[in-house]
């Protein structure tokens, strides 16, 4: 079995670090000239999977999208999932799930068990439980060679207060909550020394003032390198060019996620987005 943090490193040396959001927006449906439907949803993400295979390495639906439309969101998400796998894409379910350990464990066992109806290679989770509380996921990522993208620094303005709160107590007292997520990834990871990138990363916005929260992304892990998913960019602000500025030594196993940006060029000017979008993020 490959792990998921040598194929992430097969993708970005391949087709590259950008990752092409499907966020099928009620605006974006309309201006597709598609319905804010199940079939529009299906439709629209199969234009994204086909529009980025050979053009990017890496795609990341956002389930909420899906998820407005019920069961027959989901129907139309469990295609998208298996037509961009299908493609040799990497698909990251962007789908922020947390919760006390015994409940996060299906969450899990939902995105990332083979065969799945949803099965993806990765997915958003997220740690404000305490990272112990994730352990089931991390266990089942490692057995079946997926990933985990824990939320550590989001990009959205508004997380600052509680993700730079600092930690009171236990081993990672002293740090952010930020630093404290980060810390505990970056040594869950130093288990699996066989890959330059490690299985399981942290997302850390692109928009995110790293040395107010602690996070020195310029710190070289012991072992593999723990990947970034990192949203912000164009949209919400964050310049493309700018990667390698904002991440530092941590750029080459950096993900760049943009879905508005690529998405609004529409199924017409899809393929040249992405193309364009993936000459400026560079390797
Ligand atoms: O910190 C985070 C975590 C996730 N996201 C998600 O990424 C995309 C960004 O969309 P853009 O259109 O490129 O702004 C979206 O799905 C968010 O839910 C994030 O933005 N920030």
């Amino acid at each position: 079995m490959i792990g998921f943090g040598t194929r992430l490193e097969q993708a970005i040396d391949g087709p590259g670090r950008l990752c092409v959001g499907i966020d099928p927006h009620p605006y974006l449906l309309h201006q597709w000239g598609l319905g804010d439907d199940a079939a529009g949803l299906r439709d629209f993400g199969l234009r994204v999977v086909e529009a980025s295979a050979g053009r990017a390495g890496i795609v990341k639906p956002q389930v909420a999208f899906f998820e407005r439309h019920g069961s027959a969101g989901f129907a139309a998400l469990e295609e998208v999932l298996r037509q961009a796998r299908a493609a040799g894409l990497i698909v990251i379910a962007d789908s922020k799930r947390g919760d006390v350990g015994s409940s996060v464990e299906a969450y899990g066992q939902a995105w990332l068990t083979p065969g799945s109806p949803l099965e993806a290679d990765a997915m958003t989770v997220s740690a404000f439980q305490g990272v112990g509380s994730i352990t089931a996921p991390l266990e089942l990522a490692a057995r079946h060679g997926k990933g985990l993208f824990v939320l550590a620094a989001t990009s959205n303005p508004e997380a600052a207060a509680v993700q730079t709160a600092i930690i009171g107590s236990g081993a990672r007292s002293g740090l952010t909550v930020a630093a404290g997520i980060v810390a505990d990834v970056t040594d869950w990871n130093r288990g699996d020394p066989s890959a330059r990138i490690a299985g399981v990363g942290v997302v850390l916005g692109a928009t995110v003032d790293f040395a107010a929260y602690g996070i020195d992304t310029a710190a070289a892990d012991e072992g593999p390198g723990t990947p970034i998913l990192a949203p912000g960019f164009g949209h919400q602000g964050a310049r493309f060019d700018q990667v390698n500025a904002i991440y530092g030594a941590a750029a080459s196993r950096t993900i760049v996620a943009a879905s508005r940006s690529i998405l609004t060029a529409g199924p017409s000017g899809l393929a040249a987005a992405i193309t364009s979008h993936a000459n400026e993020v560079g390797a």
